[in-house]
């Protein structure tokens, strides 16, 4: 494996070693990887390399084997996945999963459960979410499963940022969608890193990735590590290289 030196900042999460099964099938062998504040990192694999079962087992949706997962230098891995969002770790899973038949704003109330603080708040996460999305706003009454593709992206990520996050996993938010909506998605991924975000992105899109979109690349193959390094080390050639070493 392939690493270079990390970034100096202190990481908010930790993914140490970590083992993902399914029953005896075992998809991810021991992960290694950090993020830290206002940086995004790819993981980059082809089909069936790992990618969603590792962003599981780091949320919580699928039980470590073994290794360890840490949020702020806490031991998270045996919590559940709702513990693990009232401590900061929100997940956008793949395939614009929003509640079809609740409204916009219900949606929105959903994620504003995961949060740990009271509900004080609520009103003022919620402006700030309409700020943010204003089409969400303008059709908050609406059934969810009336948005188009990339509004119902949106709602996911939207739904994700009312637990307050500090740390986003997001899995293939581009699939499914005409690029000129996957480049607002990624636009809103590069503002969140502004803000300070830790965000781990499971994208396919190698030339968007090195684009711009990523400062560090994990390439996972086979359940394993196979490279991880700044995306300004990187070439395409070079990550197409690591993603197919095995073929
Ligand atoms: N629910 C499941 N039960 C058993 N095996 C599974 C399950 N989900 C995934 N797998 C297997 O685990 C391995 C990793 O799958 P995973 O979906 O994590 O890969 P991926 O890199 O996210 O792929 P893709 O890019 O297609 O989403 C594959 O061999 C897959 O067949």
């Amino acid at each position: 494996m392939t690493t270079t030196d990390e970034s100096n900042s202190q990481p908010v999460l930790d993914v140490a070693d970590l083992q993902v099964a399914y029953g005896d099938l075992v998809a991810v062998w021991g992960a290694s990887l950090q993020l830290v504040p206002g940086r995004i990192t790819a993981l980059v694999g082809r089909n069936g390399a790992g990618k969603t079962t590792l962003l599981a087992g780091i949320c919580g949706l699928l039980p470590a084997r073994s290794g360890s997962v840490a949020l702020d230098g806490r031991a998270v891995t045996g919590l559940p996945p709702w513990k693990r969002v009232r401590l900061g770790m929100s997940i956008v899973q793949e395939g614009k999963q929003v509640f079809r038949d609740l409204s916009v704003h219900d949606n929105l109330r959903v994620g504003l459960r995961g949060r740990r603080s009271g509900r004080g708040e609520d009103d003022t996460i919620l402006a700030e979410l309409y700020e943010r999305f204003p089409v969400l706003g303008e059709r908050r009454r609406e059934r969810a499963g009336a948005l188009s593709g990339g509004q119902q992206q949106m709602l996911a990520i939207a739904t994700a940022l009312a637990a307050r996050p500090r740390v986003l996993l997001v899995d293939e938010p581009s699939s499914g969608l005409a690029p000129v909506i996957t480049d607002q998605v990624f636009e809103l991924l590069d503002r969140l890193r502004g803000e300070g975000l830790a965000i781990l992105l499971v994208e396919q899109l190698v030339d968007e990735l090195l684009g711009g979109i990523a400062d560090d690349v994990v390439v996972l193959e086979r359940g394993r590590v196979t490279l991880r390094d700044r995306a300004a080390n990187l070439s395409a050639e070079t990550i197409a290289d690591s993603i197919y070493s095995s073929i």
